[in-house]
């Protein structure tokens, strides 16, 4: 029986990783048992600590770097190994700037195409920005033919994040969905909160459909079935093709022809993956981690409203940012997301030492450094 494998896709911040908390609640609540990979930018993995404390499940991770490029020899590995665990179902969530298609591809290969099958794909889009994207990020064609094919690629777009958008906005954006994509499904959400039937309706309870099977004398056909109605609703196998053209275009823009310029984390962050020669990337985000000095080095520390003007000064660089931070006057350890312009704090339980992922486009690393330590002073 194939595993059926979900996708969830959508710009940095868009609401990918809280869709995902109300999935795995749904999983269980169904009885089902997920198997999660969860691909990083940053080599900090903030998303999954907060999935394994607040769902209690355990998270295959892939960091530092895009599983539709940078990291792409390392996905059939890491959907190996949670298939091990004879997951009911994977979920796969991509960084904010993956390319949905090609892990759609990575499933066909041989190897996996016998074992795994593309069950759904979601995009999230935040409601608020996204029809600022092709204006702000014009200078990165790459970022915005991905953020295009997210929605080209999608079964269903969530248009998240309505509590923040603006009136008149919705129209417009459905406008954009339908002219890259006319036949996905559309919902309107708040904090990701969709029908969860629409992704888990069609995943069954591997023990239960074995029972079936067994009684039935058969394999269970159901599973296959829809398997090959996919690959049909799809257009079928893989085009050498195509995916040859995606990677000359991951080659011929932004610059960025190593796939240090995808995901780069200054100060090295690739050294020691040895697929890196001959991996390409395209486009010129960047992440840069930063991390708190001692207590007694820093007496006078850190406020929540210094670190928002932080945010705020790197200006329309600036993508996202996420960590858990220690700030003064002994408040507890924060868990900071800054998403789309906004800043969201909560209560973390992060046990480790605290530490902020920085996600943009070009960050002059040096300088963000040198701020960093400023605020400190
Ligand atoms: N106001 C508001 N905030 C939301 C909504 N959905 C998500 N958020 C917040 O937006 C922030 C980013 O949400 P995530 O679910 O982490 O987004 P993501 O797509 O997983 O982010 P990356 O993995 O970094 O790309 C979090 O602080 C969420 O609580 C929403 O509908 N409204």
């Amino acid at each position: 029986m194939k595993t059926p494998v979900i996708i969830l896709s959508g710009f940095l911040g868009s609401g990918k990783t809280t869709l995902l908390l109300s999935v795995l609640k749904e999983c269980s609540a169904r009885g089902l048992t997920p198997g999660i990979l969860m691909n990083e930018l940053g080599k900090r993995d903030v998303d999954g600590t907060i999935l394994e404390e607040q769902a209690g499940v355990q998270v295959q991770k892939l960091l530092d770097g895009c599983v539709c490029c940078s990291r792409k020899s390392e996905l059939p590995q890491g959907l190996s190994t949670l298939l091990e665990r004879s997951p009911d179902v994977i979920v796969i969530e991509l960084t904010g700037v993956a390319d949905p298609e090609e892990i759609r591809r990575t499933l066909q290969e041989p190897g996996l195409a016998g074992r795994l099958r593309h069950h759904y794909t979601v995009t999230m889009l935040d409601a608020e920005n996204v029809l600022e994207f092709n204006s702000r990020f014009s200078a990165d064609k790459e970022l915005v033919r991905t953020l295009r094919k997210q929605i080209e690629s999608a079964d269903l777009v969530a248009v998240n994040k309505q509590d923040l958008a603006a009136p008149g906005t919705i129209g417009k954006i459905e406008s954009m969905i339908r002219k890259h994509n006319p036949e996905a499904a559309i919902v309107y959400t708040e904090y990701s909160r969709i029908d969860l039937s629409r992704l888990l309706d069609g995943v069954n309870r591997r023990q239960a459909s074995k029972a079936a099977a067994v009684r039935a004398g058969a394999q269970t056909p159901a599973m296959e079935e829809l398997s090959s109605q996919e690959q049909h609703r799809f257009g079928g196998a893989v085009d050498p093709a195509a995916s040859h053209a995606h990677h000359l275009a991951h080659n011929g823009h932004g610059g960025g022809s190593t796939a240090t310029a995808h995901a780069h984390e200054g100060n090295g962050g690739h050294g020691g993956h040895e697929h890196h020669d001959e991996a390409v990337s395209f486009s010129k985000v960047s992440t840069v981690t930063l991390t708190f000095p001692a207590a007694e080095q820093s007496p006078a520390s850190l406020s929540r409203e210094r670190l928002e003007a932080f945010f705020r000064e790197c200006g329309d660089a600036l993508l996202r940012a996420k960590g858990h931070v220690a700030l003064a006057r002994h408040e507890p350890v924060q868990l900071v997301q800054y998403a789309g312009t906004r800043t969201f704090w909560e209560t973390s339980r992060y046990p480790g030492a605290p530490y902020l992922v920085m996600i943009g486009l070009n960050l002059n690393e040096a300088r963000l450094k040198e701020r960093w330590s400023e605020l400190f002073r």
